[in-house]
């Protein structure tokens, strides 16, 4: 497949400037500034809004980690900033899962990679909250910058510190693509070309449309999500008015800090129960479970194997993964890596991982198109940020959905190995539903 040159703004050089705030609501500075929007925190305590567009860049082909990287290092080979760290200029945005991907209904606006370096930068990291201008280009100016810089301050200061995130919408309706049956045949198929021994583990997903009672507010919506997931990392990327997409995953794709990478193997589910002791024993069967483990298994071999092309990989303990509604195995994995390694290197390396695809990884994804009735879009891949020396973070956009004015498009997949049955799967599909649906009804 070909790859297409980004389609950018503004080249370097980029010139950011910024300043201590009082803490302020995101959702209140999102509201005050025109699209494109973004927003993003983490389980570590960092959150970072972003507004408007300093310099931007598209992508899409096989290339398209490569292409965002080589015009981010461009864009950032001359930056004028010297404040600090928490403050310092982020591009922020994501991929989408296919590398061709063309974006149509829900995803008009999304590309198969879009960045932004935001002209006006909120982030809080502990009790600090920092704004930052960023302008790139040749027109940048340090004293047109700290001119935008006192003006974003002026607005940013009379923005509330809480705003209420009002009733949730109500939802009247909703359909899923595809029905049970055809979600039966497809995972019976799945299941012959394992028998067959063409596939191990394929990643088969679902889409529900849900028709609202009113217009949702996307950032209402992440912000409920911030109050039952505030262990996951919640993420909204809109890049016009009309769509956002957004999410609470608990999925880390991987974190690049100091040459050193953070990421987790994902897999495998079993839901909460009523009480802890309940509780417990679902966690034992995750743990139990031979057919889980291999699901996991595959993840862990996987990743592990991918990271050691970078540098050297130490594997943790497999543990459970306990969420407000839904239970994973999961087994973390960091490797030391050389210096000159970008987040987006290890982005490419890693995506699409057996969580979210399956094995051997074109089968899977053969499979995949050839199964699903929608496009999966920017659902199950890479979203985040990186910075000027190439560190970062990026979640896999699970546990999400493309918000657009009275009708959310929520995205669920569940691994399908040797030993699955359709009707299991299908429930445990709806479990993952339930974090946005749930800030819906
Ligand atoms: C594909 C999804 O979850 C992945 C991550 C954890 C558990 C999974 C599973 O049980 O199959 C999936 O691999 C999703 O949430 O849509």
């Amino acid at each position: 497949m070909s790859s297409l040159a980004g389609e950018t703004t503004a080249d370097g050089p980029v010139v950011a400037r910024s300043c201590r705030v009082a803490d302020v609501s995101y959702r209140a500075f999102l509201a005050a500034r025109d699209a494109p929007g973004f927003h993003w925190a983490d389980p570590d305590g960092l959150e970072v809004s972003g507004a408007g567009t300093a310099a931007a860049v598209t992508a899409s082909g096989e290339d398209r980690f490569a292409t965002v990287r080589a015009w981010a290092d461009d864009l950032f080979d001359a930056v004028d900033y010297d404040g600090p760290e928490a403050a310092r200029p982020r591009l922020l945005g994501g991929f989408a899962f296919f590398d061709d991907h063309e974006p149509g209904a829900p995803w008009t606006g999304f590309p198969a990679a879009q960045f932004v370096l935001p002209e006006c930068q909120l982030a809080s990291v502990g009790d600090e909250t920092w704004l930052t201008v960023a302008r790139a280009g040749e027109d940048a100016t340090a004293a047109g910058v700290e001119r935008a810089l006192a003006d974003a301050r002026e607005a940013v200061e009379s923005l509330p510190a809480m705003r209420p995130s009002g009733p949730r919408p109500g939802v009247s309706g909703t359909t899923p693509t595809p029905g049970r049956d055809e979600w039966t045949t497809g995972v019976r198929d799945a299941l012959a070309r394992i028998e067959a021994g063409d596939l191990r583990k394929v990643v088969l997903a679902t889409a529900l449309r849900a028709d609202l009672d009113a217009p949702v507010d996307p950032r209402d919506l992440l912000e409920r999500l911030r109050q039952r997931y505030s262990q996951c990392f919640r993420f909204l990327v809109a890049p016009t008015e009309s769509a956002a997409f957004l999410g609470a995953t608990p999925e880390r794709l991987a974190t690049l800090r100091d040459g050193r990478v953070e990421t987790v193997a994902l897999a495998g589910s079993v839901g909460r129960g009523d009480s802890p002791a309940e509780d417990a024993r679902l966690a034992e069967r995750l743990r139990e479970s031979d057919k889980l483990r291999h699901e996991q298994g595959v993840v862990v071999d996987t990743i592990a194997r991918r990271l050691e092309e970078l540098g050297e990989v130490a594997v943790g303990d497999r543990g459970v993964r306990t969420l407000s509604n839904i239970q994973h195995l999961e087994t973390p994995i960091s490797a030391a890596v050389g210096e000159e390694t970008h987040v987006l290197d290890v982005v490419a390396t890693l995506h699409p991982t057996p969580a979210v695809n399956g094995l051997p990884p074109a089968a899977a994804l053969d499979t995949i198109r050839e199964t699903e009735a929608f496009e999966r879009g920017w659902y199950a891949a890479p979203v985040g940020w990186f910075d000027a020396d190439g560190d970062g973070t990026f979640g896999v956009g699970l546990r999400s959905a493309v918000a657009s004015g009275d009708s959310v498009t929520l995205f669920a997949g569940n691994g399908i190995v040797a030993d699955s049955d359709p009707d299991d799967e299908w429930d445990e599909v709806q479990l993952k539903y339930r974090p946005v649906l749930d800030e819906l009804e």
